[in-house]
């Protein structure tokens, strides 16, 4: 059945055994799965890119994700690499997708002719013979069966356990990926209910970003203009994006454009586009940003650096969706929605005349701002943190899981003037910095700032590596002040982001003379 070039490989001359061939994918395709999970915020995109990674790692011909239905007892197609049917249904049970949804176990047949469980209905619906088959279950953290990872027709040869050790690993990356979503909480409600991607990629829910959500649930219903502000790496790109994917434009194009990054000239062509001939070097005709989103959003980021001439053509768009091609005489018209993002004052531009203030109306139709990090609360920070020690951890391939209290200690009293992006920087120096299993103060790329630790400023000079002079108490002492402060002087918070008991928090706090 196996054929012989799918033996292992010999060992070398050497005596060492040569790496085998799915190690290596098994890496790469498992880093290439973190990365997609930390760029993409729309779960159907984010899956379907998944199941096409995994697909073409393994040299299969098709592959399919299914979710479990609970409340109907049905499986269906969530995503599919070459999908001949928008959507597969299956009873749990039918089929050996469905029999791998009943009883959790893996299946692989090197030929499905003949098998009782094989459900041929569905090749018959595609003009398709399936031959090889590879089917895992996809479980979540407390083991229940949550879907299905299906691959077909091995290129060449079938799959074999080493294929099969890779999906299993895949499967649970594939689960951990869809329970940090509300999707799962959605597919667990024993309603069932129409099931739909929120917030996933979007990480913290304090207060502040709940009211973030709730605001881009309203605006996603809408096609109305949002104008979102905040200070730099605040996530406002995150949030456009999240406005757009949830969406009645969500299978339509999303464009963003840097305002900031461009001169004005190269703006004007970037979001109309030009006539062949409109200046020198234009040789080709070219589609602008506008028209290149047609149906769908136009994200225009940094909003606030446009200058007063091409600002007037923006308000054209946005009252009457029409502008003209650089160049060009005639008239566009686009059906786009609008989204733009400033870290500005408008408001003070407007009144210094450096910001048309019809424009400003237009835009601001809808506001929605975004809080800096240092405003969302101990807990955001870290969640934040440790979504992005998982990332980078596994992105560079380090054993490092967790961050030592004083590290944790050193992040709460940071300020964060570069909010989220200077966190996700922060923590992807720290974690090539590791050694061992933890992220130390030393390991932080943060500057000292003696404001911010002022009994550490005082006694260890510059640099969070200098801490290690500090007696264990010292820095005990320092940990809880910094902890504390975090929290507002609030006890309880603090003790439980401490994780020891409140009554061991007061003892420490007298022992060690804390001012608090
Ligand atoms: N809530 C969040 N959860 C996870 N990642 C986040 C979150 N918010 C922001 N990020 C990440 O932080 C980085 C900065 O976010 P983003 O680019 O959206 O910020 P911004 O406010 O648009 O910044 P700028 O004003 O500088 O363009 C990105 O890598 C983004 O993925």
């Amino acid at each position: 059945m196996e054929p012989a070039a799918r033996k292992r490989p010999a060992k070398s001359a050497l005596g060492e055994t040569p790496p085998r061939r799915t190690r290596v994918d098994r890496d790469s395709v498992l880093v290439a799965l973190g990365e997609l999970v930390r760029r993409e915020v729309d779960l159907d995109a984010l899956l379907a890119q998944v199941i096409d990674t995994v697909t073409r790692a393994m040299d299969a011909d098709r592959g399919t994700f299914y979710l479990v239905d609970r409340a109907r007892g049905e499986l269906f197609s969530k995503a599919a690499h070459l999908p001949e049917l928008r959507e597969i249904r299956l009873r749990v049970g039918q089929g050996i997708a469905g029999h791998v949804a009943r009883t959790g176990e893996a299946i692989n047949l090197s030929h499905t002719e003949g098998d009782p469980r094989f459900y041929g209905a569905i090749d018959r619906a595609t003009n398709y013979a399936t031959r090889s088959m590879l089917c895992v279950p996809v479980l979540d953290r407390a083991g229940e069966i949550l879907g299905v990872l299906q691959l077909l027709n091995k290129k060449g040869a079938a799959f074999d356990d080493d294929d099969e050790a890779l999906l299993r690993a895949l499967a649970s990356q594939v689960a951990m990926l869809v329970e940090s979503t509300s999707l799962y909480g959605q597919l667990r409600a024993p309603t069932g209910g129409p099931l739909r991607y929120r917030f996933n990629g979007v990480v913290g829910g304090g207060a502040r970003m709940r009211r973030v959500y709730d605001l881009v649930t309203r605006a996603a219903g809408t096609d109305a203009t949002v104008l979102i502000t905040g200070e730099t790496g605040t996530g406002k790109g995150l949030i456009a994006r999240a406005i757009h994917y949830n969406s009645p434009r969500a299978g339509r194009p999303f464009v963003a454009v840097d305002c900031a990054s461009l001169p004005a000239t190269l703006i004007e062509n970037e979001l109309f586009g030009h006539e062949r001939g409109a200046y020198t070097g234009a040789d080709q005709r070219s589609v602008g940003k506008f028209e290149a989103a047609d149906g769908g959003t136009v994200f225009l980021d940094e909003l606030g650096e446009v200058p007063l001439t091409l600002q007037s053509k923006l308000l054209r768009v946005l009252q009457d969706r029409e502008f003209e091609r650089v160049g060009g005489r005639k008239t566009l018209k686009v059906d786009v929605r609008i989204l733009a993002a400033t870290n500005r004052n408008l408001e003070d531009m407007v009144a210094r005349q450096r910001f048309r203030e019809d424009l400003y109306y237009r835009l601001r139709v809808l506001s929605l701002a975004m809080p800096p990090l240092r405003e969302r609360g101990p807990e955001d920070l870290e969640q934040l943190a440790y979504h992005f020690l998982a990332g980078f951890a596994q992105r560079h391939n380090k054993p490092v899981v967790r961050f030592s209290p004083a590290a944790l200690a050193r992040l709460h009293a940071h300020s964060w003037p570069g909010n989220i992006r200077e966190l996700e920087n922060c923590i992807e120096g720290a974690v090539v910095l590791s050694a061992g299993d933890a992220i130390e103060v030393a390991d932080l790329p943060l500057p000292a700032d003696p404001r911010e630790l002022p009994a550490a400023g005082r006694k260890a000079g510059r640099g969070g590596a200098d801490l290690a002079r500090l007696s264990w108490n010292e820095m005990e002492k320092l940990y809880i002040e910094a902890v504390l402060a975090a929290h507002d002087g609030n006890r309880s918070g603090a003790a439980r982001a401490m994780g020891i008991g409140r009554a061991t928090l007061l003892r420490k706090i007298k022992a060690l003379k804390i001012r608090a």
